[in-house]
């Protein structure tokens, strides 16, 4: 099968163009991979975070956006650190690297690290991280992952506010949305609804 083809971002883009590189390349890394629902594309995700953060945050930063569109590739495909350089300059390919999980720990080990390292990444990445959060939570109560109890989704959610609470000072509005969820979320697993008991 050929090459599937990928478009390198140029200081001469439109920001519409430089956007729509970066989705592309994202929809291709991601292209066989499901989100853990078992049936949505894993791609809605990352173009979902970077329109969260365009519509409800009010982040108009195309270096910002094509991060959040990039921001699992290197964690969850074959991407590496140096193809989103080569493709998307040192800004984007730092902010993406500032938001990548070190996937040689172990899960526990991996989200411990998170909430100790986030407190000092940039606030660009900070917003990034808003936007992940926030996208994953409403997924959460759309529907359960398979096999996730309800103890894995409440445990998601109080890590996630970890996360977040050393963000949300980066962008009040997404701030609020988060604290409304945290306060009023619900969520349905095997057909009980509970409600989000994070403080
Ligand atoms: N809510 C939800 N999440 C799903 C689904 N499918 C895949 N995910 C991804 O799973 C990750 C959360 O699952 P965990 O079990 O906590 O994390 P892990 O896979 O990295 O161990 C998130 O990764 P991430 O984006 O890298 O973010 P995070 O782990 O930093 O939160 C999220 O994007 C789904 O159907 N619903
Ligand atoms: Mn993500």
């Amino acid at each position: 099968m050929a090459t599937l083809q990928l478009f390198r971002a140029s200081d001469d883009d439109a920001p519409t163009t430089a956007l729509l590189k970066a989705a592309h390349f994202a929809a291709i890394k991601h292209r066989n991979q499901i989100r853990k629902d078992g049936a949505t594309p894993y791609i809605n995700h990352p173009i979902g975070v970077a329109t969260l953060l365009a519509a409800e945050g009010g982040v108009t930063d195309v270096a910002v956006l094509q991060a959040a569109v990039l921001h699992d590739t290197v964690e969850d495909t074959d991407a590496s650190p140096e193809e989103i350089r080569e493709y998307f300059g040192d800004r984007v390919a730092d902010l993406v690297a500032e938001v990548t999980d070190d996937t040689s720990l172990c899960a526990a080990d991996r989200k411990q690290r998170q909430v100790e390292t986030v407190r000092a990444a940039s606030d660009d990445a900070k917003l990034i991280k808003l936007g992940d959060k926030l996208y994953n939570l409403r997924d959460l109560t759309r529907k359960a992952p398979i096999g996730w109890t309800p103890e894995r989704i409440q445990q998601y959610f109080a890590w996630a506010k970890q996360v977040t609470d050393a963000c949300k000072h980066v962008n009040p509005r997404l701030a609020d949305l988060l604290d409304d969820l945290y306060e009023n979320g619900v969520f349905t697993c095997s057909g009980e609804s509970y409600k989000c008991l994070v403080v």
